[in-house]
């Protein structure tokens, strides 16, 4: 869509007058409170592209630390690689501007803490013709607007704006926290077993209002004000939220009812019953023959609440003969946190690229791992089962072999890549993806 509207600001720069405009791409928002679903909307919009076989890369800001910096990750666990970044503008760079230009689309979470993120998506969408999707806050815990997201509005193609919802009294609730000074506002409850609190979340020790979601009408009618801890709702350092990715969440998020319910059909992406397949960044390598069913939404200014800007998952069969190449941050291609012990490598029919073979060192773990890997870059990742073992607490890799073997194939670059979907097994949602055919699996020595 060509946007003619240039909100005013002093930022204005940054919007081209039309005729300087080369290509037109997009920008779709997705807004709302905390949990109430955005980065699972965000995540669901980000494979949908992929399907479709568009270049993508993620970007979260690097103010958010809660689930570690080289994941976004919604708060019951699914994740997918990405950059972190504290400016925008400072994407291009750090990727590169040969990767950049390849790129379809970029998402973008946690987007109301980047101060550019007008310009960005100006010269995104306007100059680059990118598709951006765009996550974050609209406001605050007090319900005040918050950071930037908001300033993108009058650029957007399409606002999804989320909600959700307090168990207990039914009302839609926003983002609302114990205001440490003045002891006012509610909170996000969350639970005691699965959850931790965020940045924005209290912890109330009332056993009535344990694993809820409850708005501050409901809040106030039960706590006592030293039940709570507070948290003033300035510093998102101050955030301790430190979910278990991948957990099953039986208490804590039964209590979660977002007013949008989009589901986590994200066969790639999903947590927990293995581990993901993350994606960063994605390059096509030639044009799908089926476009996005999701572009050019028009000018759907705020859906209603249950309504999403997101189809479903376009079939496998809609990739078919397609070759995507999903690019991820180096460090998130090979430092899943674990210990792996490569025992075999082929090469794949139907696939250009030669795919090792991992095991988990830990002595009872049946987790495996497939990389592919294309020039030096990993270009696929496929985790088969799940651990059945925390992660080690050390980063430092005991099986000094299984990283020096992976290193020694893995030249980390700037980009590495992740997942092949020529296989089309690769979309299984079980993540058993490729079946290992043993007879053709070299044993590495
Ligand atoms: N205490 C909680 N309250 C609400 N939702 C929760 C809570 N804990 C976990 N969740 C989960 O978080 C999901 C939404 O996560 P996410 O998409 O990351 O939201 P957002 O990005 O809007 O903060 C919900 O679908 C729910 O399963
Ligand atoms: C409401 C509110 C939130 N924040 C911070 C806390 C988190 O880092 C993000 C919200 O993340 P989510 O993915 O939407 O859960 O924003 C803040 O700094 N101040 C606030 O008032």
């Amino acid at each position: 869509m060509d946007r003619r509207i240039v909100p005013p600001s002093s930022d204005a720069h940054v919007s081209l007058p039309m005729e300087s405009r080369s290509m037109s791409g997009e920008i779709h928002v997705i807004l709302g409170p905390m949990f109430a679903g955005k980065t699972t909307a965000l995540l669901r919009r980000i494979q949908i592209e992929m399907n479709n076989g568009r270049s993508v890369a993620m970007i979260k800001s690097d103010k958010d630390h809660r689930y570690g910096l080289d994941s976004v990750v919604t708060h019951d666990g699914v994740k997918m690689p990405c950059f972190a970044v504290s400016e925008l503008l400072s994407f291009r760079d750090k990727l590169g501007a040969e990767a950049y230009n390849k790129l379809d689309v970029i998402g973008i979470d946690e987007a109301q803490f980047f101060e550019d993120l007008y310009d960005f998506c100006c010269n995104a969408a306007d100059c680059d013709g990118k598709t951006v999707v765009v996550a974050g806050l609209d406001g605050d815990y007090l319900r005040k607007r918050f950071g930037s997201v908001l300033d993108v509005v009058p650029l957007a193609d399409s606002v999804m704006k989320l909600t959700a919802r307090c168990e207990i009294c039914d009302n839609t609730m926003w983002t609302e926290v114990v205001d440490k000074a003045s002891r006012t506002a509610s909170t996000i409850l969350m639970s005691s077993t699965g959850v931790e609190p965020s940045p924005t979340t209290v912890t109330l020790n009332m056993s009535s209002a344990m694993d809820k979601t409850i708005c501050s009408d409901t809040l106030s009618s039960q706590r006592h004000t030293s039940d709570v801890s507070a948290y003033d709702g300035r510093n998102p350092e101050d955030f301790q939220f430190k979910p278990q990715v991948g957990a099953s969440y039986s208490l804590g998020l039964s209590s979660l009812r977002p007013m949008s319910e989009i589901g986590n059909n994200m066969t790639m992406f999903s947590g927990g019953h293995s581990e993901q397949v993350s994606a960063g960044l994605i390059k096509k390598e030639h044009e799908p023959s089926m476009q996005s069913q999701n572009q050019s939404q028009g000018q759907n200014l705020v859906a209603s609440e249950n309504e999403s800007i997101l189809s479903e998952s376009v079939p496998n069969s809609a990739i078919e003969g397609t070759n995507l190449r999903v690019y991820l941050p180096a460090e998130a291609a090979s430092e899943d946190g674990y210990n792996w012990r490569k025992y075999g490598h082929k090469h794949v029919k139907g696939s250009e690229y030669p795919r090792s073979y991992y095991k988990c060192t830990h002595p009872t773990c049946e987790m495996k791992k497939q990389m592919e890997r294309s020039d030096g870059l990993v270009t696929g990742i496929i985790y088969k089962g799940h651990h059945d073992h925390p992660k080690p607490q050390s980063s430092c890799r005991l099986a000094a072999g299984t990283m020096l073997s992976c290193h020694e194939e893995e030249k980390t670059d700037k980009l590495s890549s992740l997942m092949s979907v020529e296989d089309e097994s690769t979309n299984a949602p079980d993540h058993t993806y490729h079946q290992i055919d043993p007879n053709s699996i070299t044993e590495s020595p």
